[in-house]
């Protein structure tokens, strides 16, 4: 049976005037899971968006939420909708007059009758579970930004929403504080288990953290369905979005974006006699480097990765990072043989990393490694089902294992 929607657009339409901005519009977002609007600038999705809240209502359709139309309830019923949400914007939107605590408690201040006890005891909670426990009585510009940006996200947590939109999270940021901010989101969304709402530009970043993708274009949704799908959409407009946003390489690793890297694959393997040879490179348990360094951290982890496998790789093949913790590299010339080299070539070149060694984390007690496995190639072999092979035959590269049993450290900040 399908699962119902939390929130779902029924034939939504909005005009201003004559200006018609969203044109019968259908989208389902399901609970828990990270739904991400993705369309360029102007085309509506912050007028979307003040639709799921409440903030305008549509000219014609629906907006429901779980299968109720909010036309259709009472003034406290939509009240106890709203209570639901909560938001995360585009730069922190943080106080800076306030400590870091009153900005935590602002919308327990705001929207609740707790006490003073209970709210310092439930801030000083949720700062704990984001890692935030010493910083209380500073102020936002005494923190790190990747810190700023965790205390706006407490904010956003503090009263426990079922949904979180997040307008544009990433905007202006460098590559690196981009992933990580995203990687931020999609492990608190797991922990606490809310359903996420993002509006953004960042394709392909956005691809690793998203269940669901949908993109508006010229008032309604072309495209509703997981990010693989579409990045195997065959429609201009994913054509152009990919070229207007230079995403044919990934930001973050420089390396081909998965769906530039299929097309490639499929081209270079359609005339080619040689077999061929695929490499995935896995990074293990990139998790606890999230959690015990930070996601700044687990970032450099995988740009190193990507860095030295490029540069390994040189011009014997090509490589794109598959998801969030595997890149995939096909060497179309190459074998079997040629393929191990270059892994252990890898391995070689990671045991010199920085971020691969104990004295980096001195005040940490984590572990994670980074494998490889190898497959031959084969003529219109789904590259899947050759990836999932040359996982099932990974080796460690390297690992490293620190044991000290201290607390995060802010090396990563
Ligand atoms: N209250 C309003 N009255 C009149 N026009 C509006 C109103 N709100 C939005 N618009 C228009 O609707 C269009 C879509 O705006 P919206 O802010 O949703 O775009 P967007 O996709 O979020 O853009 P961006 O990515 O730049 O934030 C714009 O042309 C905007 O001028």
């Amino acid at each position: 049976m399908a699962r119902e929607p939390l929130i779902e657009f029924r034939g939504v339409t909005k005009a201003f005037g004559e200006r018609v901005i969203l044109d019968k519009v259908d989208l389902c977002i399901y609970e828990r899971q990270v739904t991400t609007i993705i369309g360029k600038s102007g085309v509506g999705k912050s007028v979307l968006l003040k639709h799921i809240i409440g903030l305008l209502t549509p000219d014609e359709g629906e907006v429901l939420f779980r299968g109720k139309a909010l036309s259709a309830m009472s003034g406290e019923e939509r009240r106890a909708v709203k209570r639901q949400f909560s938001y995360m914007f585009q730069h922190n939107a943080l106080f800076d007059s306030m400590t870091n605590f009153e900005n935590i408690a602002l919308p327990l201040r705001e929207k609740t009758r707790m006490s003073e006890t209970e709210i310092r005891e439930k801030v000083m909670a949720k700062m704990s579970q984001l890692e935030l426990a010493e910083v209380p009585d500073k102020y936002p510009s005494q923190i790190s930004g990747g810190m700023a940006k965790r205390v706006a996200l407490a904010r956003a947590l503090i009263t426990d929403p079922a949904i979180v939109l997040f307008d544009e999270p990433t905007t202006g940021l460098d590559p690196i504080r981009k992933n990580a901010v995203l990687s931020m989101i999609a492990h608190y969304q797991k922990r606490f288990g809310f359903t996420a709402v993002l509006v953004s530009h960042d394709i392909p970043d956005v691809f690793y953290i998203s269940n669901r993708i949908a993109t508006l274009y010229e008032r309604k949704f072309i495209f509703e369905g997981s990010p693989l799908d579409l990045e195997q959409l065959d429609h201009p407009v994913v054509e152009e979005f990919a070229n207007s946003l230079q995403s044919l390489k990934d930001e973050l690793t420089g390396l081909d974006t998965r769906r530039r890297f299929e097309r490639r694959y499929l081209r270079g393997f359609a005339g080619s006699k040689s077999q061929g040879a695929i490499i995935v490179f896995r990074i293990e348990n990139l998790g606890s480097v999230e959690e015990h360094v930070g996601h700044i951290a687990a970032q450099h982890v995988i740009q190193s990765l990507a860095s030295i496998v490029d540069r390994t790789v040189g011009g014997a093949g090509y490589s794109a990072r598959f998801s969030t913790d595997e890149i995939l590299t096909v060497l179309p010339e190459n074998g079997v043989r040629e393929a191990e080299n270059i892994c252990k070539e890898v391995g070689r070149e990671l045991k010199k990393l920085d971020v691969l060694q104990h004295k980096s984390y001195p005040r940490n007690c984590f572990n994670f490694s980074i494998h490889a496995g190898v497959v031959p190639g084969r003529q219109g072999a789904d590259l899947k089902e050759l990836a999932a092979g040359a996982l099932a035959r990974q080796r460690v590269l390297a690992q490293l294992e620190c044991q000290n049993p201290e607390r995060r450290s802010d090396i990563a900040q």
